[in-house]
């Protein structure tokens, strides 16, 4: 079988199998099968792909299959996803791909499995791609089911992806969101400042939005000089500007001691420890899983007197180090909505009831982040979904709770400050809320939501 093919029906069986993290284990498989350059590339799509519109090939294959996806062997349906990407979105010679997913179901299946197989997938053949959508499509739905269906997405996701643009007037924009979610998103890094400069990244051009930013325009940014020496990183600019709408919320006085409750792996930390060193600040990282905070140690290494790492609960901060910080960014731990065109596997793992249980950890950490704040001092309260309940939410639930200690301070008139272009942001809400929610689609970055609030004084 093809290298690059059994790499990724490897991938995607460990992540149905065994809860895998696709990229985390992808790269780990293409080193080990010797596959770079195009081959890698093809590995990658091919998992991806596959993942991402799972929900799509499950109706197409439940059609030409005649049963339901949970009465076929978990093996068997894998072989078929991949193969249906291969028929439908690659357009990859017919007899090629069955004849692979035959002998794949061989291996992993029974010898009725291959008959099985060389059935739905000669089935699928028969028939064009764009008469497979209008098939799938065929059934009556709800507007929302149907989303859900064609840019392969659960159903609960369409509608909070829908109250969440409704909330700022762009509704409309549903569609271009779940598209752009099955778009693998462009490669971002960050020049760190005092350390490097965008110049020194090659093959790269200006990021619209973060000043310190670039996006690549090829090859591997893991083997530049300056991103091997930690000088800079790849960083979504969404990331950059949570980090920098609470750096440059306003100009920083030296001694100021900044606090990064939930750091781990380390990315806005090496960020916000750049900013601080540069103007004589101090950092403390915090991350709550021991390994986590090792990823955090490994991250701040490049910068010369590296943050302290705490390894603590965040919500009992505000309790063991009062009132001790002028800045504090809470990056939220929190469902990822935001960051599905990363982790092509997240959208079905993730369920409703992990909203719940998030928020109430959400609002928590971010109580104890106001406790932890100087009077005067500013929070910046970060979530990388634009789930309302894990934005504005918990943001408004908190603010009525602490009473007049709190208020938001004008986060998109701040980021007007830092982006290069000036942000589109939506018609309403976000301009009386205080809050910036950024959207792949609009902004090309992940969907991170950015909240600055300041403790009262006294
Ligand atoms: C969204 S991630 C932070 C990403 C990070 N800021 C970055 O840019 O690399 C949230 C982190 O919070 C950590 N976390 C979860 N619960 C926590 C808690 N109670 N206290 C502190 N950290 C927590 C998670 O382990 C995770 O590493």
């Amino acid at each position: 079988m093809q290298p690059a093919r059994r790499v990724a029906f490897d991938v995607i069986r460990a992540v149905t199998e065994s809860d895998a993290y696709a990229n985390l284990l992808l790269p780990t498989r293409l080193e080990r099968a010797g596959l770079s350059g195009a081959d890698a590339g093809l590995a990658t799509e091919l998992t991806y792909g596959t993942l991402r519109m799972q929900g799509y090939y499950d109706a197409v294959i439940r059609i030409a299959a005649g049963r339901d996806t949970d009465r076929i062997d978990p093996p068997i349906l894998d072989v078929l996803r991949l193969a249906t990407h291969q028929l439908l979105s690659m357009r990859t010679a017919h007899h090629a791909v069955v004849d692979e997913a035959v002998s794949l179901a061989r291996e992993v299946g029974s010898q009725s499995a291959t008959g099985f197989v060389n059935g739905v997938l000669r089935t699928i053949t028969r028939t064009e791609p764009a008469d497979w959508h209008e098939k799938v499509m065929a059934q009556p739905r709800s507007d929302d089911e149907r989303l859900a269906i064609e840019y392969s997405h659960p159903v609960w996701i369409v509608r909070a992806f829908r109250r969440a643009l409704a909330a700022e007037g762009r509704e409309i924009e549903l569609e271009d969101l779940l598209d752009a979610d099955n778009l693998a998103p462009r490669v971002s890094l960050v020049a760190l400042p005092g350390l490097s400069s965008t110049d020194d990244l090659p093959r790269s051009r200006p990021a619209r939005y973060s000043p310190l930013g670039v996006v690549s325009e090829g090859g591997d940014p893991a083997r530049w000089p300056v991103v091997q020496t930690g000088h800079a990183r790849v960083q979504d600019e969404g990331s950059q500007l949570a980090a920098l709408a609470l750096s440059r919320a306003r100009p920083a006085a030296a001694g100021e001691r900044w606090l990064d409750m939930c750091a781990g792996p380390g990315g806005k930390a090496a960020l916000l420890a750049a900013e601080a060193a540069a103007v004589g600040v101090t950092l403390v990282a915090n991350e709550i899983l021991p390994v986590r905070a090792e990823l955090v140690r490994a991250a701040l290494a490049a910068i010369p007197n590296p943050p302290q790492v705490l390894v603590q609960d965040g919500t009992t901060i505000g309790q063991s180090l009062p009132e001790q910080f002028d800045r504090i960014l809470i990056d939220a731990p929190c469902t990822g909505l935001g960051a599905l065109r990363r982790r092509p596997e997240a959208r079905w793992r993730k369920q409703p009831k992990d909203v719940a249980e998030l928020q109430k950890l959400q609002a928590s950490l971010l109580e104890s982040g106001i406790d932890a704040l100087k009077p005067g001092g500013i929070l910046a309260y970060v979530t990388c979904s634009p789930h309302l309940a894990e934005t504005t939410g918990v943001v408004e639930g908190v603010l009525k709770r602490q009473g007049g200690r709190i208020e938001r301070l004008d986060t998109a008139a701040v980021l007007a400050g830092v982006t290069v272009e000036p942000l589109e942001l939506g018609e309403q809400g976000e301009r009386a809320s205080g809050h910036v929610q950024l959207w792949p689609h609009r902004h090309g970055t992940d969907a991170m939501f950015i909240c600055l609030l300041q403790k009262v004084a006294g």
